[in-house]
């Protein structure tokens, strides 16, 4: 396996050609400085032979169908095999679902980032590839967030940066959801990067979700979050010049380049703070808006934004804005997040 990657240098081929698992793990060492590990299908770790003090797993592809932030890790993977840059830090990559990446769609039979924090083994008798996934997945950042590497001593900085694109056209095209803190304040270096990447705008979560973003949050202290990148395309049809300054971050952060950041400032930014999530309770939900309304739209206090059943969903603060409408959500999961703007988050 690793031998046809060391020669295709394109991981997400290999991937596409085994996405039902290996039978088991390969590894090698890269010009004798960087240990490279296959360590199942679509899971690829790179761990320089010193390394430095950050654990990075990046993820695409949980989504199958969100197709950019596939080809950009696949780009990084491909220059970290051809040696043109060489990682500091131990980094995993991750294709979330690779059964729906070569469907070409969204999920297979089940949302996998609804699945995380043990969520993959709740319900009885239940299994599908998304559950299945799930463990696996749950089970590798464990394994990797948990390992003691020689190297820099403590404390270590995990980070997590769980690459998406949106169904939707969005006022601001990219955009990243901050998991849940439980009370903790937000981390202004983390908006300084995200912003430097070209992401200007972040959702606060009101509270805990079963996401793979903040399954890392939550139970590996890192800084961790769902980074939507733009809208949905097929693959190759993606205009990769749109992700040149994510590309250039993600670069110097794993290589430890010095970060070239702006100063904070939340003023720059668009920040909202989830008001509400609202979950679809019959099959008769259907939004008001048309499905070209943009994420990030705003609707006034008393506006009817949907029906479900014989219950309307209005509008409940001065202003509230929507990201992620979705009615094709089984009953029981979300289908919208209202969202209210804020000035001044509660940063550190
Ligand atoms: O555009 C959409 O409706 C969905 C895009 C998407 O996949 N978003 C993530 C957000 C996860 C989070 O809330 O952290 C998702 O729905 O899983
Ligand atoms: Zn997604």
């Amino acid at each position: 396996m690793l031998k046809t990657l060391m020669t295709s240098k394109d991981f997400l081929a290999l991937t596409l050609a085994h996405p039902d698992g290996l039978a088991k793990p390969e590894s090698m060492v890269l010009g004798d400085h960087t240990r490279v590990e296959i360590q199942d299908t679509g899971i690829l770790v790179f761990e320089p032979l010193n390394p430095g003090n950050k654990d990075i797993v990046l993820s695409s592809g949980v989504h199958g169908n969100e197709t950019a932030p596939i080809e950009l890790c696949n780009g990084l993977i491909k220059r970290l095999l051809n040696q043109e840059i060489r990682t500091s830090h131990r980094v995993m990559f991750l294709f979330g679902n690779p059964h729906a990446m070569f469907n070409g769609t969204r999920i297979v039979d089940e949302n996998l980032n609804r699945l995380f924090s043990g969520e993959h083994s709740r319900g009885e008798g239940l299994t599908n590839p998304e559950r299945h996934r799930a463990k696996r997945l749950e089970q590798a950042v464990d394994g990797f967030f948990s390992a003691e590497p020689s190297g820099e001593p403590e404390p270590r900085h995990r980070i997590h940066y769980d690459l998406h694109t949106a169904i939707r056209g969005a006022k601001y095209e990219k955009f990243a959801i901050y998991p849940y803190r439980h009370g903790r304040p937000y981390s202004a270096e983390q908006l300084r990067f995200l912003d430097a990447a070209g992401v200007n705008c972040v959702l606060f979560h009101h509270e805990p979700t079963t996401t793979f973003s903040y399954f890392s949050a939550n139970g590996y202290g890192a800084d961790a979050f769902t980074i939507e990148l733009g809208k949905v395309f097929p693959m190759g049809q993606n205009d990769m010049t749109r992700f040149i300054a994510m590309d250039q971050m993600l670069t110097d952060l794993i290589t430890g380049k010095p970060l070239e950041m702006p100063a904070y400032n939340p003023k720059r930014l668009h920040l909202y703070r989830v008001s509400r999530s609202i979950v679809k309770e019959t099959e008769d939900f259907e939004f008001t808006f048309a499905n070209d309304v943009e994420n990030f739209t705003s609707f006034s206090k008393g506006v009817v934004l949907a029906r479900d059943g014989g219950q309307d969903v209005v509008v409940e603060e001065s202003r509230e804005a929507i990201v992620f409408p979705n009615a094709k959500v089984p009953i029981g999961q979300r289908t919208l997040l209202c969202l209210v703007q804020v000035d001044e988050p509660d940063v550190m």
